[in-house]
């Protein structure tokens, strides 16, 4: 664990020595479902935080809101201390926070190339300047080709550059998800289950890149079922259970609090079906 997070307590909704973004009262609703309630968050600086739940906790729903692609019913949040709530996402991503997205059947249909300059472009929200600035935009767009390149070099897609993205294993497009949100070269990633359908071989690669990222000093924030992925790298973890916060901690200590395993097995697992006294 970073030595920042070290002392601090492992309570939901507590604060950190070097918060990147903090969110305050997050409130998503669906109909009558409210989805995400989070009264506060904080996410630390330049460390990994995994953010676990059972299935409907609202860990999606409360990185869509956070990352601009949703928006909130109540709430506000910041990011380098700057108001990032009900900004859209392009202006999220240019204030530095990315999220990554499971590719689409139209992205499936253009190259692999063409997705790293699609990602700039949309993360930059550049549609006023293709129309306003032709010539800078030759320049840029020479300038998106490098740094795509360099980063398919790095995730070892190169080979893959010209070739259909739907052509692309599972792991390799979870290599090419991360690919693209680095296009904006961002301070923090919101990795939604960055290792869903990757064999063992390639999740040992991604794991690599993950940590490599924090190591290079970006802020790595992921959505994960699996339980050793999230031991394995994570700084810190961050428990939802029916939109809220529930639980905080390192890891070595969350899957034995009473308020995650509460979270994932139903609080009444502790209550016997029939006490003696009852008979
Ligand atoms: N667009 C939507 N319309 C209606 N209900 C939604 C919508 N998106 C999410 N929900 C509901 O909100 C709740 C939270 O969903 P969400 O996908 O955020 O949970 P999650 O923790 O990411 O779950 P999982 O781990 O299964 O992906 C669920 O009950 C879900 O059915």
């Amino acid at each position: 664990m970073s030595a920042d997070l070290a002392n601090v307590a492992p309570e939901a909704g507590v604060a950190k020595p070097d918060a990147l973004l903090v969110a305050d009262g997050v409130t998503r609703r669906f109909g009558g479902l409210t989805a995400v309630r989070v009264d506060h968050l904080e996410i630390q600086r330049g460390a990994i935080t995994a953010l676990i739940g059972p299935n409907g906790a609202g860990k999606s729903t409360l990185f869509n809101v956070l990352s601009g692609f949703d928006r909130a019913d109540a709430g506000s949040w910041s990011f380098d201390g700057h108001d990032i709530s009900k900004r859209p996402a392009h202006r999220v991503a240019r204030r530095g926070m990315v999220r990554t997205f499971q590719l689409t059947k139209t992205l499936s249909r253009l190259s692999v190339m063409e997705n790293m300059k699609l990602a700039a472009r949309h993360q930059r929200g550049e549609r006023l300047a293709l129309a306003v600035l032709r010539p800078l935009w030759r320049s840029q767009e020479r300038e998106i080709e490098r740094r795509a390149d360099e980063l398919l070099e790095r995730f070892r897609l190169s080979h893959m550059r010209d070739e259909y993205a739907g052509t692309l294993s599972g792991g390799q497009r979870k290599l090419l998800e991360m690919a693209r949100a680095l296009m904006v070269r961002p301070t923090m990633v919101m990795l939604d289950e960055p290792m869903a359908g990757v064999n063992p071989a390639l999740t040992q690669s991604l794991l690599g890149h993950i940590t490599e990222l924090r190591d290079e000093g970006m802020t790595v924030c992921f959505v994960e079922h699996d339980m050793d992925v999230v031991m394995g790298i994570s700084d810190w973890v961050v428990c939802m259970a029916e939109g809220e916060v529930v639980a905080e901690g390192p890891p070595r200590a969350i899957g034995k609090n009473p308020a995650v395993i509460d979270a994932y097995l139903g609080k009444q697992h502790d209550e016997p079906e029939s006490r003696p006294d009852d008979e």
